[in-house]
């Protein structure tokens, strides 16, 4: 196992799961290796793909699958039954039924596996965040109700009848928190919060299922219990995790490295303890407990439902369950702030947190500002082109949109009619009578300004010494996440600073700060709303900020002032608050002033703007919106599936075995490797090598490799081998076995040259990593070395400038990505693929009755384009048969005349080294010993990979 792996797959201990899941190869390794070689070991000694996991505790988890998976563990485990109780005993053969049910399943899936997907999702579940491909639960998960054992665990039915789709929440808290008495009797209460109270509008448009921890560990054999109760008395499902699990995961984790960086807090790079902050236990507690809740969905979805997962615990949940569903609809949502990639970029596991993600159908944030640094992180950390409207990713589109929560107004106008809370409300008011009352709601954690806002409080008072004993601060610190040493450190300063400034401006009467280390009921929060003159809202950072909205609730009798930090999200929406930026003391305190000063026509036209908002923009219009437009994008999703198909293998397999002279017309650079800009970093691997030799070896074969880069480089890279080479993307051509080259260009004009280098050489000086490629009839201006938006950007400029100066002179300019290409006019690859036909018909070879054509998506259009009208015209060309036919493939999902798609470079290698393996082999042997004598000359210094591939080979 390489050192990688062992980064990414759990301790045996508390999780293992085979790397087939969790192991991220760089592209060059992935690139290099055979289907068989990115398997890991133990999948690979198996007769059939494996997908699945193997937990310790033996119970729910899927197992994984040794070489004899049924007889190796046998031994072991009857000497291990034989010292447990008859209970765990039991627990251990349910488990083991359980893994057997899945395997078969699995078996199942492999002999349905034909097309393409299946191919290169092996692939792919190394190269890439995701993979799409068939269900490998398809049959288990089908069902949603357990079979009781009676002693242990349930187990899934495999056969109950399917009902209509059902809504699965994903979130790492149940609504429910589940507790244990001292008398071992279980308790369950219903919290209250704003998701569920948002989620009650979705509720009534389908059936609806939470699924998410419950807080606390429950005992293996009491699971069963707890499961039917929460799923029967509140339709929730739990995701069980042990408390030193969920400690790494929830604590480690979330709370100690996603959530400070997402809220712009550096992280030190030691704790206090001398420990690493990021150590790899974390994430892997992270991964394992994301995949926990991966198995927890699969048990109960059914096709047709709707996943909407919630918030940073989850970010890998997406992926994980694409996976195995490939046609799942997920939406995900992130409560808390993205950040821009500057912060971003420090995750050391940056990459594979977005990848997760954008397994996602939709992605929703708060705010603008969010979703647009989420865009700019996926361009820049992972390459991606993205839009406002979001991301393609292996030819999967994650949309992202922009969805600012609410609450439920209507809780707030029950508890408002309440006689409690209106009587606790007159005795709030004569508690405070006379004074204004400024109201702080906040958990006591650092994103929050706790005491941003105590110093600019003792600022008022100090300035502004006439209110010294007219104002009360009332601040409710919620205990918070109290394990984690940044929490503990804030407790204490947050202390010191009221001690501090109730000491010096209080009096035996008056204290200028009331601070309330506790949670509060509802009922009196609602009163203190209620009573409040202006509420103080001064965090750092925060995803929303509800406290915001639910004072204005609150607020129509008394028409108090919000005062609200620019660095809330709700900031965005609030235009009737005062906006400050809380790292200004001076400034919230005159806010305050303005607050406590201002008359009350003012504070009514204020609040009604609040108000407005507020009630129209609540908890159930965003989710809502959410699901609504989760089901917009899924269906435009299925229709594009529909109208452009992955590449059916078996298909096109049966109709070139019909034909007797085949064309692969194969574009490299994009289609078959992933581009760089430097061609030398391009070398065909050997696996490239074998594949294409292999194709070759066919005599009814005619391979023709397209590329961008010069003649020169196309002999270097493919001279040895009888393939046909259009280099230059159409400039010069060489004929299938032949050794010359032909020159299409007509015009031997090369002045544009002399008028346009310039012009490139001063976008390159100021275009850091964008390089020039000179070749002998274009040039190409590479800038996928570039920053990302700036080369994007120079490109732009230089594109205008340079379509104005080519008006006139006998060159072109074509972008494609990642570079411009100024070419000859009238030269394109469609046309050198034309002529080409046309040099077949003139040397009376014989006629083609299937040609295969492979490309890189939008920029081959006017490929796929010419085969579609060649197609048309076959019957009046002698150099097609009468019947000829063709298939368009396009590397990537947004080509609109491809036939097919196959969802990136790995899928395309997969999917031709298995049309390759419909060919006779006789001369592969002597191919490929002329590549690897090639290769000598070519590799050098040779990478790790290729001299391993190679050796293999030998
Ligand atoms: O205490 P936790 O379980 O770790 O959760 C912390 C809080 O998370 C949620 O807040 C976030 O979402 C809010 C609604 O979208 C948003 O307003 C806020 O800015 C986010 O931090 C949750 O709503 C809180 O109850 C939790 O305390
Ligand atoms: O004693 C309290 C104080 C606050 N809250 C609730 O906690 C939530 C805080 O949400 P917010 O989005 O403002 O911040 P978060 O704590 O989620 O970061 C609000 O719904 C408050 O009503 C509560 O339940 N009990």
């Amino acid at each position: 196992m390489s050192g990688k792996e062992e980064d990414y797959v759990c301790r045996r201990d508390t999780y293992s799961t085979s790397s087939a899941d969790f192991e991220y190869a760089s592209e060059n390794e992935v690139e290099e290796q055979t289907v068989q070689e990115t398997l890991p070991r133990k999948v690979r000694n198996m007769s059939f793909k494996s997908t699945s996991h193997e937990r310790s505790d033996g119970s729910e988890g899927l197992s994984s699958s040794p070489e004899s998976p049924v007889t190796a563990e046998t031994q072991e485990l009857q000497k291990q039954r034989r010292e447990m109780s008859p209970k765990a005993a039991q627990e251990e053969i349910l488990a083991q039924i359980q893994r057997l049910q899945l395997k078969l399943t699995e078996l199942r899936d492999v002999e349905n596996a034909s097309s393409v997907g299946s191919h290169h999702s092996q692939l792919n579940s190394s190269s890439s965040g995701y993979s799409l491909h068939r269900p490998n639960l398809e049959v288990s998960v089908r069902d949603t109700s357990f079979q009781q054992t009676g002693t242990g665990e349930s187990i899934v039915s495999t056969n109950s009848a399917k009902v209509g789709p059902k809504l699965l929440v994903v979130s790492n808290r149940l609504p429910v928190t589940v507790t244990k008495d001292n008398s071992g009797a279980y308790h369950f209460n219903m919290s209250s919060g704003g998701l569920v109270s948002a989620l009650k509008g979705v509720k009534s448009l389908m059936p609806f299922l939470w699924i998410g921890w419950p807080g606390t560990e429950i005992d293996p054999n009491e699971r069963d219990y707890v499961r039917n109760k929460l799923r029967e008395d509140y339709s929730c499902f739990p995701v069980f995790i042990t408390d030193e699990q969920a400690n790494l995961y929830y604590n480690g984790f979330c709370n100690d490295v996603l959530w400070p960086l997402f809220h712009y807090v550096p992280l030190p790079i030691v704790s206090s303890d001398g420990e690493r902050k990021f150590d790899f236990k974390y994430w892997q507690a992270y991964s394992a407990a994301n995949y926990r809740f991966a198995e927890a969905v699969l048990q109960v979805y059914q096709d047709g439902d709707y996943i909407w997962v919630q918030d940073y615990h989850l970010l890998l949940l997406p992926s994980l369950l694409r996976r195995r569903l490939r046609d799942v609809k997920i939406g995900f949502f992130l409560h808390i702030p993205f950040p821009t990639s500057e912060v971003y970029r420090i995750i050391p596991v940056r990459k594979e947190l977005l990848q997760g993600v954008l397994a996602a159908d939709l992605i929703g944030f708060h705010t603008y500002d969010y979703a647009r640094h989420f865009l700019s992180v996926c361009t820049r950390i992972l390459g991606l082109e993205s839009s406002p409207k979001g991301v393609n990713y292996h030819s999967h589109f994650a949309h992202v949109g922009i969805f600012p929560i609410g609450i439920d107004p209507n809780t707030f106008h029950r508890a408002l009619e309440d006689s409690n809370v209106q009587q606790r409300i007159q005795e709030l008011h004569e508690r405070f009578m006379g004074k204004k009352v400024l109201l702080g709601v906040d958990r006591l954690d650092y994103i929050k300004g706790v005491p941003h806002k105590l110093l600019a409080l003792e600022w008022l008072l100090t300035k502004y010494s006439e209110w010294m004993h007219k104002v009360v601060l009332v601040q409710i610190a919620v205990p918070t996440r109290t394990e984690i040493e940044e929490y503990k450190k804030l407790s204490s300063q947050t202390n010191e600073l009221v001690g501090r400034i109730n000491g010096k401006f209080g009096t035996v009467d008056h204290s200028p700060i009331m601070f309330i280390n506790q949670s509060l009921v509802f009922e009196e929060l609602v009163a203190l709303y209620t009573v409040a003159d202006v509420a103080i809202v001064s965090s750092v950072r925060d995803g929303m900020n509800l406290v915001s909205y639910e004072f204005v609730m609150c607020q129509q009798a008394n028409k108090g002032v919000l005062i609200l930090s620019e660095f809330a999200g709700s900031a965005q929406s609030l235009s009737g608050a005062i906006r400050v930026n809380p790292w200004n003391i001076e400034e919230l305190a005159n806010a305050i002033y303005e607050a406590i000063s201002m008359p009350r026509r003012e504070r009514e036209i204020k609040h009604w703007k609040l108000y407005r908002y507020v009630t129209t923009h609540t908890a159930e219009y965003w989710a809502k919106s959410f699901f609504q437009e989760l089901d917009n994008v899924v269906k435009h999703r299925d229709e594009l599936r529909l109208s452009l198909p992955l590449l059916n293998l078996k298909s096109v397999t049966k109709r070139m075995s019909n034909a007797r002279a085949r064309m692969f017309l194969l574009e490299y650079e994009g289609s078959l490797c992933h581009p760089k800009s430097l061609a030398e970093l391009n070398n065909p691997t050997t696996t490239h090598i074998k594949i294409l030799t292999r194709l070759c070896s066919d005599p009814r074969n005619i391979v023709v490799i397209i590329s961008g880069r010069s003649k020169t480089i196309l002999d270097n890279w493919f001279g040895n081998y009888p393939m046909g080479l259009i280099a230059e993307n159409g400039c010069d051509l060489k004929v299938n076995g032949g050794a010359e080259w032909r020159c299409l260009v007509s015009s031997s004009e090369t002045e544009w040259r002399e008028e346009l280098l310039p012009v490139l050489q001063y976008f390159t000086e100021r275009t850091p990593g964008a390089y020039i490629e000179r070749k002998k009839h274009s040039v190409t201006w590479h800038f996928r070395d570039a920053d990302p938006e700036f080369g994007s950007w120079q490109a732009n400029e230089l594109q205008l400038h340079l379509a104005e100066l080519c008006s006139n002179l006998p060159v072109e300019v074509n972008s494609g990505p990642k570079h411009l290409e100024l070419r000859p006019k009238g030269v394109s690859r469609s046309t050198t693929v034309e002529q080409l036909f046309s040099i077949l018909r003139d040397e009376k070879r014989t006629m083609i009755d299937f040609c295969f054509c492979l490309g890189v998506d939008r920029s081959s259009e006017d490929l796929f384009n010419l085969i579609h009208s060649l197609k048309d015209k076959v019957t009046n060309d002698m150099n097609f048969s009468p019947t000829m036919d063709s298939i368009c493939c396009a590397v990537g999902l947004q080509s609109t005349n491809a036939d097919a798609y196959i969802q990136d470079v790995d899928g395309a290698l997969a999917a031709i080294r298995e049309l390759s393996s419909h060919t006779s082999t006789i001369t592969v042997d002597s191919h490929l010993r002329a590549h690897t004598n090639a290769l000598s000359h070519v590799h050098k210094p040779r990478r790790r990979s290729s001299i391993r591939n190679q050796q293999s080979l030998e």
